[in-house]
């Protein structure tokens, strides 16, 4: 059984509804956006998987279908075996995300932010864990501190925490490093290599290519919704003469015919 399965999957988000001028002059209706164009790939337990592609391929579309935030229009998605469907709440419970945007609330510690998520899955006295993960993050100074007096970068560490205080064996990582200082990213980078080492299975977008490039086993690259390139990080930097990743990306980026390798 697969860490991650996705069959076919396709998203068209609802058209905007047609305003009072368009009714009027009977301008036909609005459109859809296709934003996922039958996407298929699976990733194996343990695996460091990196899903990559310019801004508004697909990536957190992609993610939100995974973390039952959106629905699919087409085709169906597992997580550890579980359809994030029809069980959503097993598929939901393997599964840690960090989302890409900064959303918390203001009245809690960080402590509390982190019982509060416990909460969420059920477990209580779960205050050891809280104490492993907030060390590793940096943040054990941090938590009685109020969300909101923290600074962004130290925001999206507690991001990271509320992901994994359920310790979900499938941690997806929504361009965790946007913005955030070269310490963190060392702290973030070892605490997720280290977790990936005992065995979770890592799903990570980003725009920083020599992170996925350090990090990533295999890579899938998305553009326009469709995946044009799926296979390993070696196999990808091979086709440019063991370059850099960038360079990989931006001629595949670039050429019309998909390029789904070996481990497709
Ligand atoms: N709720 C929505 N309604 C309509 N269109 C949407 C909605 N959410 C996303 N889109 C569109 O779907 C496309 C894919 O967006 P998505 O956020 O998945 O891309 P992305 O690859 O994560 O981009 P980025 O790298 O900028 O985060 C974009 O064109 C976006 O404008």
């Amino acid at each position: 059984m697969s860490a991650i399965v996705l069959e076919h999957i396709s998203k068209v988000y609802a058209p905007r509804s047609r305003s009072w001028k368009e009714r009027l002059t009977g301008a036909p209706a609005p459109k859809g956006f296709q934003a996922l164009d039958d996407v298929s790939f699976r990733v194996e337990h343990g695996e460091f998987f990196g899903l990559l592609g310019p801004n508004g391929a697909g990536k957190t579309t992609l993610i939100s279908i995974l973390a039952g935030l959106a629905q699919a229009s087409a085709g169906t998605a597992r997580v550890c075996g579980y359809d994030v469907v029809n069980d959503f709440r097993q598929s939901r419970r393997s599964l840690g995300v960090v989302p890409q945007e900064i959303v918390y609330d203001p009245f809690f510690t960080v402590r509390e932010t982190l019982r509060i998520q416990s909460g969420y899955f059920g477990l209580r006295n779960n205050d050891d864990w809280i104490d492993e993960i907030l060390s590793n993050l940096g943040l054990a100074d941090k938590a009685q501190t109020n969300m909101r007096a923290l600074s962004g970068g130290m925001k999206r560490r507690v991001l990271v925490a509320q992901a994994l205080v359920h310790r979900p064996p499938v941690i997806i990582l929504d361009e965790p490093t946007a913005g955030v200082d070269v310490d963190l990213r060392r702290t973030l980078w070892e605490f997720i290599a280290r977790l990936n080492k005992e065995g979770h299975t890592i799903l990570l977008t980003t725009h920083y290519l020599e992170e996925a490039e350090a990090l990533c086993g295999r890579i899938a690259m998305l553009k326009s919704g469709r995946m044009i390139a799926l296979d390993t990080t070696q196999a990808l930097l091979a086709r440019v003469g063991g370059t850099h990743l960038e360079e990989a990306f931006v001629r595949i980026m670039h050429q019309e015919e998909e390029y789904l390798g070996v481990t497709a």
